[in-house]
């Protein structure tokens, strides 16, 4: 085996079980009916036997369930190429633990640490460690040090270290402080824009035209988030074209990069797919992020299918950090170590050392005073203690 912060290959795994490769957990009745035409074409096609077949799958992957040996066989040899030809083979990291993870810490964090922890991350290879927000002292205190932050870091040439700003304010401080790069952040449910930055989707825009501008104007990079993309804590379910008008608004705006947030972690691969493909008719594949919270689990696997709908940029946090302190119960981010892991194992290239950001993972959870946010990060650390 190789080192141990090398996941396993393809090659080591354990014979896959076809029948893992269950259908999406809430497919929507459209996509389960093209699903169903899929399966029928696949068993026109590729399979004569005489005995009678029956067939079930998915748009990814099909099983011949009374299949003679031989038929068996030939879906088995096929499957990898069937699951896997269409990934990219190179995803860029936006690590956003500095922001959104230490936005929702109870505890005070010093600015040095949080100084530290960016050059930690970088130094493990990520190209965008997003830094801090220029938000109201009064919303999100936890970030209240931005510009000293901001003016802390020693920025590598290369690396991109975008800000979050709310308005022309938080804009002006955030140039005044350095910033090579800003984000802007919309939602696509309106409850939670008026919670999240008190005001309503459409006024959200408004404001965001002028700070866009004013961007463009400097020669800065925008980042567009859109928030809420899969669920409200508030509206519950959000309708897939709700969040493709918010990024397509962004998108047309300036923004380079259209991060899609699913703030409250609630989104399934099956969601995923619905909104993706609402997303990707309007703003092109290449400019969408994706950004999931781990609040039900689904994080990785909804990347996976994300990668497979043609996403290359992922955001993530170190040891899983984070929360919305304006989305009750929302946990942190995917966690960045679990993220490369999964995309080394499927042979994609991040350009990050897993070892040196378990130990930016390492720093600051000693730091919180918690344990390891990463199930890689801790399982690999127990290995080795
Ligand atoms: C947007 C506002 C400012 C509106 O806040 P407001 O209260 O409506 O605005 P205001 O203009 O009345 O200002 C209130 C006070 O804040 C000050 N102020 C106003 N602006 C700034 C600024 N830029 N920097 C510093 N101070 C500022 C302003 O000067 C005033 O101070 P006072 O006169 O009372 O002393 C506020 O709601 C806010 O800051 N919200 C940010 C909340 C936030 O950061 N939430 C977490 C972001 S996470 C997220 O959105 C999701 C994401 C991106 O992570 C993706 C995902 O996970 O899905």
């Amino acid at each position: 085996m190789s080192s141990l912060a090398e996941p396993l290959g393809l090659g080591d795994l354990p014979k896959l079980s076809i029948s893992r490769l269950g259908s999406f957990s809430q497919p929507s009745a459209r996509r389960r009916a093209a699903a169903d035409d899929r399966t029928t074409r696949e068993y026109n096609s590729s399979c004569n036997g005489d005995a009678p077949m029956v067939f079930h799958g998915n748009s990814h992957g099909w099983q011949c369930r009374q299949a003679n040996s031989a038929c068996d066989a030939v879906e088995l040899r096929d499957l990898p190429r069937k699951v896997m030809w269409d990934l990219p083979s190179f995803v860029k990291i936006v690590e956003v633990g500095p922001r959104d993870g230490l936005q929702n810490e109870k505890g005070n964090v010093p600015t040095s640490v949080k100084i530290q922890l960016i050059h930690k991350l970088v130094s493990a290879g990520l190209s965008v460690v997003e830094a801090t927000s220029f938000v109201s002292p009064k919303w999100v205190p936890q970030l209240a040090d931005a510009k000293e932050v901001l003016k802390g870091i020693h920025q590598v040439l290369d690396v991109r270290y975008p800000v979050l700003t709310p308005n022309l304010r938080g804009f002006e401080a955030a140039v005044a402080a350095g910033a090579k790069e800003i984000a802007v952040f919309a939602s696509a449910s309106e409850s939670f824009s008026k919670s999240n930055i008190n005001c309503t989707i459409e006024e959200s825009l408004v404001r965001y035209r002028g700070v866009t501008a004013a961007a463009k104007k400097h020669g800065l990079l925008i980042r567009g988030y859109v928030s809420c993309v899969i669920g409200c804590p508030v509206e519950g379910a959000i309708d897939p074209s709700k969040v493709a008008y918010v990024a397509k608004e962004l998108y047309d705006m300036g923004c380079s990069e259209i991060s899609l947030g699913d703030t409250i972690g609630v989104g399934t691969p099956g969601s995923v797919v619905d909104m993706l493909e609402a997303v990707i008719s309007s703003v092109p594949v290449d400019k969408i992020a994706v950004h999931f919270h781990d609040t039900y689990g689904q994080a990785l696997a909804n990347i996976l299918v994300s990668l497979q709908m043609g996403i290359s940029i992922v955001d993530s946090s170190v040891s899983g950090l984070g929360g919305c302190p304006y989305a009750k119960g929302a946990t942190g981010n995917v966690a960045t170590e679990d993220v490369v892991y999964m995309l080394h194992g499927l042979g994609i290239e991040t350009n990050v050392d897993l070892n040196k950001l378990m130990e930016a993972g390492d720093y600051i959870s000693k730091h919180l005073g918690r344990p390891l946010g990463s199930r890689t990060a801790a399982a690999l650390r127990k290995l080795t203690s």
